[in-house]
């Protein structure tokens, strides 16, 4: 196949379009200078002159609680445009396979635990990310509609919190996960004692690794359309990806502070907000389809620090 991945220098994308050329799969990509996805007539353009079989889209605008709390205009403006854009584009060109990357935010935020598929649209959403949630359901609720009305086959995938090697590492605007290596590796570099973590430390949290991540993507892209049809319904046709387990903020804190090498005080910055106080995804509609995750969370955190000193932090000292 020839597959577009949109958003091929991100975490996910990048973990996506390894894993399809490693199988022998054609990858098309363009940089977001190259390609800017909220611009129509670019897009429309990028169909016209590429002929691909199929799409992934896992371009966004992406951040943590912060960027999202900070920059709502540009979650919901942003991820609108990309989407409507590629889904429409793709479908005008004659494009009937398309992967859709949604999120765990899609969910209300007092929702029955764990998460499952028909929780969406029965409730009110957590306040820290609502822009970029609603984006990502009409992203869930684009792909259906293009079905219902003409006939293509694409599909929505709602990742819970992801990480991994490619993570922004960013201080402020990233997630939990490569924000505390970060915080982690500094405080031990520099001999500080204590290391403050936003919120209570009482939120949940289910963390899956980005190459299972990748690997349930691609599973749910080739699944034959009867399979996909008969464990969906057509208004309701996303599929949770998650690890299976949460933990707690403090409890994720500890286990960065082990594979850092921190022994210092960890304290908890009430001034900084918790979000959603927990939202673990009920991935039991894809474990049935035979998908399990294979990174342990513990392992997973010891291999993306590994990364990261080896890629950001020596870039870094260059
Ligand atoms: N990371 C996570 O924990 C989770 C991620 N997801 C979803 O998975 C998908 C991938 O996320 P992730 O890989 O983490 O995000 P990243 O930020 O790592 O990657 C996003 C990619 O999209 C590109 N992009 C953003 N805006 C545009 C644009 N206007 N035109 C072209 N390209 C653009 C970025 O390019 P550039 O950097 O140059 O702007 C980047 O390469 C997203 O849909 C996200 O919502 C869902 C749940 C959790
Ligand atoms: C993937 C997901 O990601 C976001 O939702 P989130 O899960 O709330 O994301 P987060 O990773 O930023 O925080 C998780 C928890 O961790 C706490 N926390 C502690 N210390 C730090 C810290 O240093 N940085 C960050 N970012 N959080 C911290 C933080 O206060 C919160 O309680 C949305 O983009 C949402 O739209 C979305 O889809």
């Amino acid at each position: 196949m020839r597959v577009y991945v949109a958003g091929h220098r991100g975490m996910v994308g990048g973990a996506i379009s390894r894993k399809l050329a490693e199988r022998g799969d054609e990858v098309v990509t363009r940089t977001h200078a190259q390609l800017d996805l909220t611009d129509q007539a670019a897009v429309r353009n990028f169909f016209a002159s590429e002929k691909v079989d199929a799409v992934v889209l896992a371009a966004a605008k992406v951040g943590g609680i912060h960027a999202n709390n900070t920059y709502p205009a540009q979650f919901i403006y942003e991820n609108m445009m990309i989407e409507a854009n590629v889904v429409h584009q793709a479908y005008a060109v004659g494009v009937t396979k398309l992967l859709f990357l949604g999120s765990s935010c899609i969910y209300p935020r007092a929702v029955a635990q764990p998460m499952r598929e028909d929780a969406l649209l029965t409730g009110v959403l957590e306040p820290t990310n609502e822009p970029y949630a609603i984006a990502k359901i009409a992203g869930i609720k684009l792909c259906e509609s293009y079905n219902r009305q003409y006939g293509t086959d694409y599909r929505s995938v709602m990742p819970t919190n992801l990480y991994g090697p490619g993570d922004n590492f960013h201080l402020e605007n990233s997630h939990v996960m490569p924000a505390l290596i970060r915080r982690f590796h500094e405080s031990v570099r520099d001999g500080i004692d204590t290391v403050a973590i936003w919120g209570s430390g009482t939120p949940m949290r289910e963390f899956l690794h980005v190459d299972d991540m990748a690997d349930a993507s691609i599973f749910v892209l080739d699944l034959p359309s009867a399979q996909y049809e008969a464990n969906t319904q057509p208004m309701l046709s996303h599929i949770n990806v998650g690890y299976g387990e949460d933990v707690s903020i403090a409890e994720l804190a500890h286990l960065v502070a082990k594979v850092t090498g921190f022994t210092g005080e960890i304290v908890f910055d009430a001034s900084k907000p918790d979000g959603t106080m927990r939202k673990l995804m009920d991935s039991s509609r894809l474990n049935a389809m035979g998908w399990r995750p294979s990174v342990a969370l513990e392992e997973g955190i010891a291999e993306t620090y590994q990364w990261f000193c080896a890629n950001v932090v020596q870039a870094a000292e260059v």
